[in-house]
């Protein structure tokens, strides 16, 4: 089987949510490249958490007892609850009995977010939450199943983009796909990114151990990369109110390079310019942030949306395909 589906954008690009059949509902979920859990706002989530998210209702699945999951992200949110199999459809791929966690209770973050009523977890299956078993997540459920064992993921500025299970739409793409092996070790789709380089500069340096996170909407990187950066932005200052590097919503950003696979993408300013900080307009919030206390680079929503990406089971190494959309 094969199959697409669209990826919505939130206000301000902050996440993509994507039409997802559970059970015998219609959810939109957050597809994470940075999680592994398939969990979803149901009809156990306290009605006081739930309002106003589409509800997944267990009964038409079946309970695995004794089954719980409970996932904490790096932004402070986080979720937990019990776990059901049942059918999960995406883009008309079908795997017939997913583990589905169903949450009992949701972060303040997720009761807010009303459009969201979940996420879909596409790390590996290795960081899945669920004791006393780790489940499978989608793409694990049916890759076998697929054309070819892969997802790409077509993200865009502020317009609906496509996830694609089992095909590469040559289409969606410009040039040629540059490949990089993957570690799997930390459960993540990690690899290692080459040099960078900001405006007009020549690329050089190395930006280092990254992952592609498509549950993550900005882009973390070392302190010196940053920092070069954002020396090139005359109005930009670290705010430690803000959390991060803001600037002055008139100035032009410049543009991010990046090597990847041995070729150079470029991140446009335009979608470095992540958003106000405030309703009045006049401070910004840079789309690139200090990766520090993290561990690795996060290669997030900023950056995937210049891009078209594969994330590729087709052989023993997992890689990464990258090409200019
Ligand atoms: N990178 C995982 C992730 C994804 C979404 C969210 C989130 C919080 C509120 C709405 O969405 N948090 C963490």
């Amino acid at each position: 089987q094969s199959g697409e589906v669209a990826a919505n954008p939130e206000q301000y690009d902050e996440s993509y949510l994507c039409p997802v059949q559970v059970g015998q509902t219609t959810l939109n979920l957050d597809f994470d490249t940075g999680s592994a859990d398939l969990w979803v706002f149901s009809t156990l989530t306290p009605k006081s958490e739930s309002t106003g998210h589409s509800l997944y209702n267990p009964s038409t699945g079946t309970k695995k007892s004794g089954y719980t999951w409970d996932i904490s992200y790096g932004d402070g949110s986080g979720a937990s609850g019990t776990v059901y199999a049942d059918k999960v459809v995406v883009g008309g791929v079908t795997a017939t009995s997913q583990a589905v966690e169903a949450a009992t209770s949701v972060s303040s973050q997720f009761e807010q977010d009303t459009d969201n009523d979940g996420l879909l977890g596409l790390a590996f299956s290795s960081i899945n939450t669920v004791e006393p078993q780790a489940q499978k997540t989608f793409f694990d459920s049916v890759k076998g199943s697929l054309a070819k064992p892969l997802f790409t993921a077509d993200l865009k500025k502020g317009a609906a983009g496509t996830y694609d299970f089992g095909y590469i739409d040559s289409s969606k793409y410009t040039g040629s796909i540059s490949y990089v092996n993957v570690n799997t070790a930390n459960g993540f789709w990690e690899f290692t990114a080459s040099g960078y380089a900001v405006g007009s500069g020549s690329v050089s340096g190395s930006v280092g151990d990254a992952i592609a996170d498509t549950g993550t909407t900005l882009m973390y990187l070392p302190t010196t990369v940053v920092q070069a950066y954002y020396n090139k932005v005359d109005s930009a200052d670290y705010d430690s109110n803000q959390g991060g590097y803001t600037y002055d919503c008139s100035e032009n950003l410049p543009n991010f390079l990046i090597s990847l696979g041995g070729k150079t993408f470029t991140v446009s300013g335009t979608d470095i310019n992540f958003a106000p900080v405030d309703s009045s307009g006049e401070t910004c919030f840079g789309g690139i942030q200090e990766n520090t206390g993290i561990g690795m680079s996060i290669l997030g929503d900023i950056f995937l949306k210049s891009v078209f990406v594969v994330f590729d089971q087709t052989q023993s190494t997992p890689r990464l395909g990258f090409a200019a959309q």
